[in-house]
């Protein structure tokens, strides 16, 4: 319409976010490096080109952020629950036309981010014997939700083809299949890959699961992150007559608003609810409700724009390795704001690929052995970020590879 039409937001802009105890520009010598503030690297901190956590360098979408300063002005911060039935028409609004998924409204429930939620409902569903089945690699946090509740962790190995990375169904039913297993972590679209699962492949795993009593939690948090033109599928709508997977879904990958700690728990399964209600924490912060109910009413035009602008970013990186290193290889992922490279061969042996970037290149990123198993050799790239910025990481990120390599041939020479 014409207000959207009218409406053109500014990726490109620089924000300077220091000063504001952003993870994203503080947080990396713990993080990444499990050191302390005294960490000192050749590149001071704001020289740094910040290509690690998952949050975006975007300001935040300027109708989420008029909907937080309208509850301001309400002028009182007390306990909140969520009363309006306009949040939930909001939520439901968006599923029925991103995904032509309804639900429930009594299935839904919300969590303090999608992470504290994986770790309830990890307790909630196993017995202390019981283990978590994964697919690898995978974000650390599920790794955590199993360590955190002391259960042990099934890891099933992805094939990976030229880095095009499929589940290995033989290995994954044959895990599913031990008693002991009782939950699925399932990431949907797969965060680092980047891959959005085929309807056919989203049926397999749930029918190995179920038919094994396992229950799935479907992680979903990616799903509005799309390539222009890709789709996403709920798990969850694929499977109607069943209450044993749980979907995770939040705005606060989409709208760069993870700081406001608020998603979606749908959860069809009464028994599970109610331990949920039970001991759940149940107040919610205002300011959160009042941004994610805005997310969902009234972000379509600026979720348009940052596709196309991740369209281009992530076109820049496909040329830009293409030509510079030729030896990676990288496809545009369907979802996610993430690349994920392998540059086995360009990449120095026996060392800390996140250390080497950040002392040689000033880049901070992440590498596969931050992403629990089977993920040697290949570096995570967070491109939401203003293309100079990206253009200047991969400057880095070329320059210290290629002259690593040259340096390894005269050695070898
Ligand atoms: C699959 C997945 N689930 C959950 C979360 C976090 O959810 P929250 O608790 O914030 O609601 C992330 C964020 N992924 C990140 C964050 O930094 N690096 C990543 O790969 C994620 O990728």
């Amino acid at each position: 319409n014409s207000t959207e039409r009218a409406k053109s937001y500014n990726f490109d802009e620089i924000i300077d976010r220091t000063g504001t105890n952003a993870m994203n520009t503080d947080g990396f010598r713990q993080y990444i490096f499990n050191a302390t503030s005294e960490m000192t690297f050749p590149f001071k901190d704001e020289e740094m080109i910040r290509m690690w956590i998952a949050d975006m360098d975007f300001a935040t979408p300027p109708e989420i952020l008029d909907a937080v300063k309208q509850r301001l002005d309400r002028r009182i911060m007390g306990y909140s629950q969520i009363f309006d039935p306009a949040y939930y028409e909001a939520v439901a609004s968006w599923m029925k036309r991103y995904y032509d998924w309804c639900f429930p409204k009594e299935h839904l429930e919300t969590s303090n981010g999608i992470i504290p939620a994986l770790y309830e409902l990890v307790e909630y569903i196993c017995q202390p014997d019981e283990k978590v089945l994964i697919l690898t690699p995978s974000y650390g946090f599920f790794k955590s939700a199993a360590d955190h509740n002391r259960l042990e962790l099934v890891c099933s190995d992805m094939i990976n083809e030229q880095g095009q990375y499929t589940i290995d169904f033989k290995d994954f039913e044959a895990k599913a299949r031990h008693e002991k297993v009782r939950v699925c972590i399932f990431c949907n679209p797969h965060n680092p890959s980047g891959r959005i699962w085929s309807t056919e492949e989203l049926e397999r795993v749930g029918e190995i699961c179920l038919s094994n009593d396992v229950w799935i939690i479907s992680d979903e948090i990616h799903c509005d992150l799309l390539r222009t033109g890709k789709t996403h599928t709920p798990l969850a709508k694929l499977f109607p007559a069943t209450d044993r997977i749980i979907t995770c879904m939040s705005p606060s990958k989409t709208f760069n608003m993870a700081g406001l700690m608020f998603s979606n728990v749908i959860i069809p399964n009464k028994g599970l609810r109610d331990i949920w209600q039970a001991r759940h924490y149940g107040f919610k912060n205002p300011l959160s409700i009042a941004a994610t109910q805005a997310a969902y009413e009234h972000g379509d035009a600026w979720l348009r724009q940052l596709k196309l602008y991740l369209d281009g970013n992530f076109a820049y990186v496909d040329e830009y390795v293409k030509q510079h290193l030729p030896l990676a290889v990288f496809h545009i992922p369907d979802a996610t704001y993430l690349a994920w490279i392998d540059i086995a061969p360009y990449a120095p042996k026996d060392v800390s690929l996140p250390l080497f970037f950040a002392e040689q290149a000033g880049v901070l990123l992440e590498d596969g052995g931050m992403f629990v198993a089977n993920g040697e050799g290949y570096i995570r790239l967070n491109l939401a970020c203003p293309r100079s910025i990206l253009k200047e990481g991969l400057s880095r990120i070329s320059r210290v590879l290629v002259k690593q390599q040259e340096d390894m041939l005269s050695v070898t020479v």
